[in-house]
């Protein structure tokens, strides 16, 4: 029997909690806040700052969207970015990627105040992430969604074989970074890796974040292992579908996550967790 993850209804229990972290917060007068910046206009982030736009206004974040042209500088991002830092109604701030070319984006994640830091991109944040230091801080929320997940499914990482797909700042780093401190046996696979199929059948838990329509396929899963499926892909129909061709791979899968309906909520309702807890940090002047 595979179990199919249902990334919505964890997403609702999750955002269940905010909401009431939330009326906590605006009893003492804070209201958490989130901007978010896009340069130019690429389809995928469309999709992620509606649903995110929406959920927050839903609860009850302020929740500001800034909309820039593809044409606009590094001198004028910057800029923006430095108004937030300083702005007392802003706790978190999403630069949304891909930026466009004449825009060097280490430097932008580099600009964010890390207490302001709602991605978890910052070489601050994400130093203590690999050094697994102590305290509050935030952590990539794409990643951070998965750990909740397998923690409400009961997969437990700890000695396991886990494989990520994928090595992007945003989703594969972080992601081997929180099974490694989680105990599970961490190997990182990218496009220059030989015999990718052999090695995706040795995980327990297997996590995959390319960007490639259905790279792999049931043949490529090990019996009974957990498949975390990030991609958000379209299929030659126009259709979104994930990395994993899914029709396979739950026939061979323990527990499998769906696209939609399983990691993109979850990131979603991380980014709102992360967000109010920033503000809860700062409130307490942490
Ligand atoms: N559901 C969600 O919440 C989110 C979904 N996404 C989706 O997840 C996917 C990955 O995103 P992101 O990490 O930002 O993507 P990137 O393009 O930044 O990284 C893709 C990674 O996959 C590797 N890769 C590409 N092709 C292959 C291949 N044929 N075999 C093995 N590895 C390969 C690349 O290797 P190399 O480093 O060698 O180039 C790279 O490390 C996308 O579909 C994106 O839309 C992203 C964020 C959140
Ligand atoms: N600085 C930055 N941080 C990011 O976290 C970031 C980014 N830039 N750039 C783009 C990617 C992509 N991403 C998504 C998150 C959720 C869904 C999502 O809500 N998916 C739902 C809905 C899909 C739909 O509505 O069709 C689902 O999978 O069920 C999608 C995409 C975050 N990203
Ligand atoms: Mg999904």
């Amino acid at each position: 029997m595979t179990t199919i993850i249902d990334g919505k209804a964890v997403a609702k229990k999750v955002n269940e909690a905010t909401a009431t972290v939330v009326a906590e917060l605006k009893q003492q007068g804070v209201q958490p806040g989130i901007a978010v910046i896009i340069v130019g206009e690429d389809p995928a982030s469309q999709i992620y700052v509606r649903n995110k736009n929406r959920k927050a206004t839903k609860l009850g974040l302020h929740s500001v969207v800034r909309q820039l042209p593809a044409t606009t500088t590094q001198a004028e991002l910057l800029s923006i970015i430095d108004d937030y830092n300083s702005d007392d109604s802003i706790h978190g701030i999403l630069v949304q990627s891909p930026l466009p070319k004449q825009i060097n984006e280490p430097l932008i994640t580099l600009a964010i105040d890390p207490k302001k830091d709602v991605d978890g991109f910052h070489p601050t944040n994400v130093g203590k992430l690999l050094t697994n230091f102590p305290g509050k801080y935030p952590v990539a929320n794409t990643p951070r969604g998965i750990m909740t997940l397998l923690a409400e499914y009961g997969v437990d990482p700890a000695g396991k074989q886990a494989v990520v797909i994928g090595r992007s700042t945003i989703v594969g780093k972080p992601m081997a970074a929180l099974l490694t401190n989680a105990n599970a046996t961490v190997t990182i696979a990218h496009s220059r890796t030989q015999d990718l199929k052999a090695l995706a059948r040795t995980a327990d838990i297997l996590v995959v974040a390319t960007g490639i329509a259905h790279l792999i396929t049931g043949a490529d899963i090990k019996p009974g292992a957990t498949v975390i499926d990030v991609g958000m892909d379209r299929d030659e129909n126009g259709k979104l579908v994930g990395d994993v061709d899914f029709d396979s791979a739950q026939d061979v899968a323990g527990l499998i996550t769906p696209v939609p309906g399983g990691v993109g909520p979850m990131t979603i309702a991380t980014l709102m967790q992360t967000t109010v807890e920033l503000a809860k940090w700062s409130d307490l002047g942490e």
